[in-house]
C-alpha cells in the first residue's frame, strides 16, 4: 500500500504526470480554481484510493489476525493498548467536546471567507464545505487559504518563503537551524552520522523514495535519521522543526534498555517537535532570526498572526480525531468493507463539516489517500498531541521566566525550559506517562486550557464576527448539492 502510496501520479491529459510532493500539494495549496482543484483532488483518490482498496481490506483481516494471536480483541485495541487508560475513548470524546466551540466558530468563519470568493454556487452557508478548497489535499490544515481568510486584510503578514528563498537558503541550513534551536536550550546536538546518512532532498538519480517526512532510530545509540523530500518553505521549515524533535527524543533516551526508548505515550513523541514549532512560528523567534523584518506586532496583526495558527492546528482537531475513529471501527467490525467509503464521508460530515465536491461510491476508497492509512500508521497521536503541546508549551513558557500572552512566547536560548524538557525526554517510556506529565507541568491531566488559553484572543474576535454577520454555527443543511455544479 506504502509503495502505491509513494508511486502514485496524477496525469495532464497531455503533458506531464505529477507526484503528491511537491506539486499536488502545490496545486491544493496556490490555485484558487475550484475546476483545477478538483481534477487533483479526484485524480488523486482515484490514482491512490481506489488502487489500495482490496489491499486494504486484507490488511484489515490480517491485523486482526495478528492482534489476536497477540491477546488483543482486534488491532485498534492493540493500538489504544499504548495509552495504557481503560477510559481513553471517553477522555478523547471529552477533549473533542471542549474544543467544539473554537472548531464550530474558525469553521463558520472560514466558510463565509470561501463564500466571498467562490460565490454561492459552491458555498452553502448553513451547511458544509466541499473538501477540495481548503488548501491541503485532505483538507487537514487550512493555513495556505490564511489569504482568503485573513481578518486584517490590510495588514498582511511577511511572506517567510519569500524572505527564505530570498536569503538563499538550502534544505541543510533548514536543518541546521532546527538543530540550533535544541542546543540554544542546551539540549542535545546530532552525530556526524546525522547528517552523513539522512535523506534531506528528493534524490535526483531516479531513484523512487516514499517522500512523506520521517525520523528515524537505528536503536544503536549513534545512527538516527530523517527522510525528507525538503522543498524551501516556511512550511518544510516548520516540519522539520517536529522531525527534529523526533531526533532530540531519540537522543536523549538513548542510554535506556530498547524496551524503553520509546515516548512516554505516543503522543509525547508528536508534541515534542510541535511544541518547538510553537516557539519556532513564534514573531520574537522569526524576527531575531532574521526572517521577518517588522520589529512590533499591533493588536490587528495579532489577530491575524494567531489565525494563521488556527488554520493549522484548530482545523487538524476533527481531522486527527477522526482518522482512528474510522480505523478503530474497521478493525472491530462495526464498520463493514461495503460501508468504507460512505462510513469515512459520515464521519468527515459529522466531525469536520466537510463534503466531497463530487459524487462518492463504494468503488472509492478516500482514506487510502492519506499517508498513515496507507503505511499503517496510528493517528489519535497527534489529536492527543495537539492538546498535549499547548500544556507543554505553557509549562516550558512558565519554566523560561515567560511573562505576558502564551502567543507570544518563544523557548529560544531558554536552559531552564532545555533542562525541564530534558529531564522528561530522558525518561523515554520508563514511567507512567501521567507521571512523566505531572513532571513536566504539575498536573498528572490532559487538559485544553493552556490551548483555550492560547487562542483566547482569537475566539474573542471570532465570535464577535460571527455574531455581526449572523453565521449559523455548524452545517444545518447536511449535504454538498453537486447539481449545480455540473
Ligand atoms: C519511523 C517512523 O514512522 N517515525 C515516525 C516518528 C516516530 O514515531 O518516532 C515518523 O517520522 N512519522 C512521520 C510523521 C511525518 C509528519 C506527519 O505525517 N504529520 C501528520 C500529522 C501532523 C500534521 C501537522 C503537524 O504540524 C504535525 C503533525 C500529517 O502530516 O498528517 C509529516 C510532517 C510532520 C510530521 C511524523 O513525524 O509524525
Ligand atoms: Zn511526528
Amino acid at each position: 500500500m506504502e509503495t502505491t502510496y509513494s508511486m502514485a501520479q496524477v496525469c495532464l491529459n497531455e503533458g506531464p504526470c505529477l507526484p503528491l510532493e511537491p506539486d499536488l500539494e502545490e496545486v491544493m495549496a496556490t490555485s484558487r480554481d475550484q475546476k483545477e482543484l478538483l481534477w487533483a483532488w479526484q485524480g488523486w483518490r482515484d490514482a491512490v484510493g481506489r488502487q489500495l482498496r482490496m489491499t486494504f481490506e486484507r490488511y484489515v483481516q490480517l491485523s486482526n489476525k495478528a492482534a489476536k494471536l497477540n491477546g488483543y480483541q482486534d488491532m485498534g485495541a492493540l493500538w489504544r493498548s499504548k495509552y495504557e487508560s481503560d477510559s481513553l475513548q471517553e477522555d478523547l470524546e471529552q477533549l473533542f467536546q471542549e474544543l467544539q466551540p473554537l472548531y464550530l466558530n474558525l469553521h463558520a468563519y472560514v466558510r463565509r471567507a470561501l463564500y466571498r470568493f467562490y460565490g454561492p454556487e459552491l458555498i452553502d452557508l448553513r451547511g458544509p464545505i466541499p473538501a477540495h478548497v481548503l488548501g491541503n489535499m485532505w483538507a487537514q490544515s487550512w493555513v495556505n487559504i490564511l489569504d482568503l481568510a485573513l481578518p486584517f486584510p490590510e495588514k498582511p503578514p511577511e511572506d517567510i518563503t519569500k524572505i527564505m528563498q530570498g536569503q538563499h537558503w538550502k534544505p541543510e541550513k533548514m536543518f541546521q537551524e532546527a538543530e540550533k534551536f535544541f542546543t540554544s536550550m542546551g539540549m542535545l546536538s546530532t552525530p556526524p552520522e546525522f547528517w552523513t546518512n539522512s535523506m534531506m532532498e528528493r534524490p535526483t538519480d531516479g531513484r523512487e523514495v516514499e517522500c512523506h517526512a520521517s525520523a528515524w532510530d537505528f536503536y544503536n545509540g549513534q545512527d538516527f535519521r530523517i527522510k525528507k523530500c525538503t522543498e524551501v518553505t516556511i512550511e518544510d521549515l516548520l516540519s522539520i522543526f517536529h522531525q527534529m524533535g523526533h531526533i532530540q527524543y531519540f537522543l536523549q533516551y538513548r542510554n535506556l534498555s530498547v524496551i524503553f526508548r520509546t515516548g512516554a505515550n505516543p503522543a509525547f513523541e508528536e508534541a515534542v517537535g510541535s511544541v518547538v514549532t510553537l516557539s519556532a512560528s513564534s514573531h520574537k523567534y522569526l524576527l531575531n532570526r532574521g526572517l521577518l523584518s517588522q520589529q512590533h506586532q499591533d493588536k490587528e496583526e495579532e489577530v491575524n498572526f494567531l489565525m494563521s495558527v488556527a488554520l493549522e492546528k484548530i482545523a487538524f482537531i476533527p481531522f486527527a480525531y477522526l482518522m482512528d475513529l474510522f480505523r478503530w471501527k474497521v478493525f472491530d467490525g462495526t464498520i463493514e468493507k461495503d460501508m468504507y467509503n460512505q462510513e469515512w464521508w459520515n464521519l468527515r460530515l459529522k466531525y469536520q463539516g466537510l463534503c466531497p465536491p463530487v459524487p462518492r461510491s463504494e468503488e472509492d476508497f478516500d482514506p487510502g489517500a492519506k499517508f498513515h492509512i496507507s503505511a499503517s500508521l496510528p493517528y489519535i497521536r497527534y489529536f492527543l498531541s495537539l492538546v498535549l503541546q499547548f500544556q507543554f508549551h505553557e509549562a516550558l513558557c512558565k519554566a523560561s521566566g515567560h511573562m505576558g500572552p502564551l502567543h507570544r512566547c518563544d523557548i529560544y536560548n531558554s536552559k531552564e525550559a532545555g533542562k525541564l524538557l530534558e529531564d522528561v525526554l530522558k525518561l523515554g517510556s520508563s514511567k507512567p506517562w501521567p507521571e512523566v506529565l505531572e513532571k513536566m507541568t504539575g498536573e498528572t491531566k490532559v487538559s485544553t486550557k493552556a490551548l483555550m488559553t492560547y487562542f483566547k484572543p482569537l475566539l474573542n474576535w471570532l465570535v464577535t464576527e460571527n455574531v455581526r454577520q449572523g453565521e449559523i454555527l455548524g452545517w444545518p443543511d447536511f449535504s454538498c448539492s453537486f447539481e449545480e455544479r455540473e
